[in-house]
Formats: C-alpha cells, sequence, structure tokens
C-alpha cells in the first residue's frame, strides 16, 4: 500500500492549489482524482462555458459591424464547430494553466482518471480498482454536482453538462433556476438563437445581487427576447412532449405548463460525497450535506481538511485556490484562517453583472452610508464601443470614506468590478481612488466616475480636483 504525508483527493482549483502547497512544505505529497485533471473547473464549468460566453459575445460584436460602417452578412452558429473550439480550450487549460507543469516540477504524485476513491478507514482510501492508498493527512477536495429536482420526470431535465452532448443549437430552452448558472446558460443560448424561458422561484431572479442588479438583469434579459418568469411556486413535474420535454408548475394559487426542446436545471449546487465512504473516515456533515470545517478548513477528523465547493461556502474558483492553500498549510501545522472578506462575483451573460462587497441592503442597514450609481451611457468608452446599458453603483461608508460595495451591469463589469475590490482590500479610501489616473478611455472609468461623484458629494480632497475628476474622467 502506497504511503503519503499528504494525500488529496480531487484535482480541481482546491485539489492543485492544496498539493503545490503541500509539496513545497516538503510532504511527500499525492493528488488522486477521479476524471481529467482540473476539476469540473477545468472541464465541464468556468472554462468550458466561459468559452460559449465568448462565442455570444462574439456574435454580439459580430452584430454591431453594421453600425460602424462594416458590411457582412449575419452571423450563423456552427454548433459542433463551437464545441470543438470548446475541447480545444480545455484540452490547452488543462496542459498549460491549470497548474499541471509546477504540480510535477514540484515532485507530487498524480493519478489521474483514477475512479471514485473512497475511505474504508480512517487513514485508508481504495480507488475503483482496489488500490489502496494511505496519509498522515487526507485534503477533500472534490467539489459538487449539480442538484437535480426529486419530481416525476425529474430525469427527463437536462443540466448545463449536456451541452457538451448536444448536436445543434435548441430551438428552444426551459432554463429553471436563474442564478448564476441559470442566467448564464439563459443568456448564452439565447445569443445562440435559442428561444428561452427562464424560470426562477422567489421574487427576483440572481437573489443572491444587489436589488437594483436583479431588476436591471432581469430588464435586459426581457428587451433582449428572454422570457423571464419570476415568482416561480414550485416545479411539479416533467413529462415528454411531441416538441421535446413539458414542465408542469404552480405560481400562486394556478398550475401551469411550458414547453421546450430541452430543460435545463440550475437549481444549485450540492457537495460530491455520496461514495466517498466518509462514514468510515469519521468525517461530519452540516445540515445542507457539505462537509463541515472550521475556519482552519479542518473537518471532524483531525487529519482530515476540506477545501473548495465540497464545503459549500464560497462556490468559486478563486476561493477554491485559496482554500486548498489554507488547507494543505494547516494540515502540516499552520493555523492560517480561509478569508473571504474581499470576494468579487460575477458572471459573463450579455450584459455582464458583477459585484463586490454588501449590497445597499445590507450596508444601509449597518452604515451611515453614501450611493452613487453612473450610468454607463454617461462615460466615454461606453459610448464609442456602442455598450450604454448598465450603470455602476459605489456604496461609501460617510464617516470613513471606505468603500463598502460596488455593484455593475454591463459590458465589462467582471473585470472593472476588480479595480474596486483591489481599492476595498487595500482599504483605498474612495478619494484615493478618485484620484488615481485611470487611463483614458477604459471602461474602469466608469467606476472612476462613480468615485469621483462620491469624494465630491463627501467633500473629500479638495473640491477643485475632485469636480475635475468628476468631470473629465476617464
Ligand atoms: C456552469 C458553471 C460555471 C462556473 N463559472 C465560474 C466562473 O466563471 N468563475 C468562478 O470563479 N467559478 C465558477 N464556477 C464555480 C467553480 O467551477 C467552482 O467553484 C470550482 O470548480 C470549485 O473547485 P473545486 O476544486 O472545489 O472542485 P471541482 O472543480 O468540482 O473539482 C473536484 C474534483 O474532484 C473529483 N472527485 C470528486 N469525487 C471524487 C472521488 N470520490 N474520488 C476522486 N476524485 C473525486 C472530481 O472528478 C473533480 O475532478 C462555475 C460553476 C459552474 C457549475
Ligand atoms: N461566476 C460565475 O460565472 C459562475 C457561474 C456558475 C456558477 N457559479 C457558482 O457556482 C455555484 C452554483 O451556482 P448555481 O447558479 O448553479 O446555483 P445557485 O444556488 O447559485 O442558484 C440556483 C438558483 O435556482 C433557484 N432555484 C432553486 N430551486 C428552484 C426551483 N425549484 N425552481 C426555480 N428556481 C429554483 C435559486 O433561488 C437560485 O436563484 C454558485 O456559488 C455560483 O457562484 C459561478
Amino acid at each position: 500500500m502506497d504511503s503519503y504525508d499528504v494525500l488529496v483527493i480531487g484535482s480541481g482549483p482546491a485539489g492543485v492549489a492544496a498539493a503545490l502547497r503541500a509539496a513545497d512544505q516538503g510532504a511527500r505529497t499525492a493528488l488522486v482524482t477521479r476524471g481529467a485533471f482540473g476539476g469540473m473547473a477545468a472541464n465541464d464549468g468556468p472554462v468550458p462555458v466561459r468559452t460559449l460566453a465568448h462565442a455570444a459575445r462574439l456574435l454580439r460584436e459580430a452584430r454591431q459591424l453594421g453600425r460602424y460602417g462594416i458590411v457582412t452578412s449575419e452571423p450563423v452558429v456552427d454548433y459542433p464547430q463551437l464545441l470543438d473550439r470548446v475541447r480545444q480550450v480545455v484540452d490547452e487549460v488543462r496542459r498549460r494553466s491549470a497548474y499541471r507543469a509546477q504540480i510535477d516540477a514540484a515532485g507530487v504524485t498524480v493519478r489521474d482518471n483514477a475512479g471514485m476513491l473512497r475511505f474504508v478507514a480512517p487513514q485508508v482510501v481504495e480507488s475503483a480498482g482496489g488500490t489502496r492508498l494511505t496519509a498522515r493527512h487526507f485534503i477533500l477536495c472534490t467539489g459538487g454536482v449539480a442538484r437535480r429536482l426529486a419530481v416525476p420526470g425529474g430525469e427527463l431535465a437536462a443540466t448545463h453538462s449536456d451541452a457538451w452532448s448536444l448536436t445543434a443549437v435548441p430551438e428552444s430552452m426551459l432554463v429553471i433556476g436563474a442564478g448564476a448558472t441559470g442566467a448564464q446558460v439563459a443568456s448564452i443560448f439565447h445569443a445562440f438563437g435559442t428561444r428561452v424561458q427562464l424560470f426562477q422561484t422567489g421574487p427576483r431572479i440572481l437573489p443572491t445581487e444587489d436589488e437594483a442588479v436583479s431588476a436591471a438583469m432581469a430588464q435586459a434579459f426581457r428587451d433582449a427576447g428572454i422570457v423571464v418568469h419570476e415568482g416561480l411556486g414550485a416545479v411539479e413535474s416533467f413529462e415528454q412532449a411531441a416538441g421535446g420535454i413539458r414542465m408542469r408548475y404552480s405560481r400562486g394559487q394556478a398550475h401551469e405548463s411550458a414547453e421546450a426542446a430541452l430543460a435545463v436545471l440550475a437549481v444549485g449546487w450540492r457537495a460530491d460525497t455520496a461514495d466517498l465512504g466518509l462514514d468510515a473516515a469519521g468525517v461530519e456533515l452540516d445540515a445542507r450535506g457539505f462537509v463541515r470545517v472550521d475556519a482552519q478548513l479542518r473537518t471532524s477528523q483531525p487529519h482530515i481538511y476540506a477545501a473548495g465547493d465540497v464545503t459549500g461556502r464560497l462556490m468559486l474558483v478563486p476561493q477554491a485556490l485559496h482554500d486548498g492553500f489554507v488547507a494543505a498549510t494547516n494540515a502540516l501545522g499552520g493555523s492560517m484562517a480561509a478569508d473571504y472578506s474581499v470576494s468579487p462575483v460575477g458572471s459573463f451573460t450579455d450584459p455582464e453583472y458583477a459585484q463586490v462587497g454588501l449590497t445597499e441592503t445590507r450596508a444601509r442597514a449597518k452604515h451611515d452610508c453614501l450611493v452613487t450609481v453612473v450610468p454607463f451611457d454617461a462615460t466615454t468608452r461606453t459610448i464609442i464601443d456602442g455598450r450604454t446599458t448598465g450603470f455602476c453603483k459605489l456604496i461609501v461608508d460617510r464617516p470613513s470614506g471606505q468603500i463598502l460595495g460596488c455593484h455593475i451591469v454591463g459590458e465589462r463589469a467582471v473585470d472593472i468590478v476588480q479595480a474596486a475590490a483591489i481599492a476595498m482590500a487595500g482599504a483605498m479610501p474612495v478619494d484615493r481612488l478618485a484620484f488615481l489616473p485611470i487611463s483614458f478611455p477604459t471602461y474602469p472609468g466608469v467606476l472612476a466616475r462613480a468615485a469621483a461623484s462620491a469624494t465630491r458629494e463627501l467633500r473629500l480632497g479638495t473640491d477643485a480636483r475632485s469636480a475635475r475628476m468628476e468631470h473629465y474622467p476617464p
């Protein structure tokens, strides 16, 4: 039986960061994963979905050509060819940028495509083929899987992963769940020409975003032709229909139905622990079924740590990388706490949306704050590019001038919000941000403009300078 200091299970971002950190500390480390190196992040989630989103972006850029005097015919999506490109990208990311070279150079033993690993004792795991491995410390980085709905016919509904086996763009689609995944699937396939209906329980799509972001995104989707159903009651069933699939659902007291070629579930993410043998390991789950960890990412078993989506905290790649680093540091005697205090979040829809920090509602509940909103039709670059839909909302603590939150809808929102996140992480007061000479004309100009407005209103810095910044922003 092979024996290691640290055995990392799962090779998504959490697993690769954990393995690299463990090996960097001199530990004899193995990284064992069920499928391909890179995990869901590289093979099924952000990388391939972002590639589809890039194709959607190219289409919307192409549709602007006539406006700029460039004459072409209407672009058409060749879906099989697009999937070829997705596969190329996934392959290249796996080879070049998913830390593979560093992992190998650090001397980590990598076993990919090893099948499901499961604990047979607290210090022993067994692969599907019967190979047993033992280690002093384990780090669980097994991620999650799409939640399904336990309703009659629920198995007829697809998930985002089924996009990779489609042979053509579906004529019509029901997307159930309007969080980050559902909004992205709806936006991408709408751009490809699918007639999309998007269904969300509760009053608004993107319920974890600022309310103004949810409202603006719902409006933009509707303006584009996506049918947005908010206030869905419960999905009752799915059944086969002549044109594909029929979903029956409730809304208030009413029972309604909708049909499309395909129904895609995007109703959340659950931990992938079912076959991991956590009982044999003595590892406890929390009430939601995720692995319970403390601030240092230690599970209920002192020699087993967990990192990334399997812990059910912030389910994003940068946080998974951070978790992996923290878990491996602590497994080998460190005492770092996982820190998500500044965590930008965003998604590659049309238009994009992004956030960092507190929403306006949460900020107002605790702070005396100033909120400035700059519309995208009031800055130079957005006008040049014909991308005037959206806004940048900046929330500032009045007494200290500290930035509490930033919420953006519009072109390049995800990129712009990174600048706000860096300012927040560096505790940069809003007037310092306003006085940074951000290049002209760029998309972050909208953030600079919001910062200048807030600075002027709070009478921070010199009036003359802040007024200049507001009137002549990038
Ligand atoms: C459609 C979609 C789009 C997304 N887009 C973004 C985005 O744009 N930006 C962003 O930051 N985040 C995005 N996310 C979230 C992001 O993908 C996850 O937060 C991230 O992948 C979590 O990394 P992880 O290492 O915890 O797990 P994963 O990436 O899920 O990797 C887990 C690995 O463990 C393996 N495994 C599981 N069980 C076992 C076992 N028993 N034995 C051996 N191996 C096992 C799995 O096969 C897999 O390789 C997206 C998610 C989805 C679903
Ligand atoms: N940054 C990105 O681009 C990106 C993209 C995809 C996923 N992710 C991350 O992955 C994780 C999972 O995202 P997700 O969107 O899959 O899940 P989620 O839990 O964030 O969203 C699921 C949505 O479905 C709704 N819902 C739940 N049950 C429903 C039902 N029966 N009918 C209709 N609506 C229902 C929920 O209210 C919620 O809005 C999140 O942490 C997310 O941040 C990020």
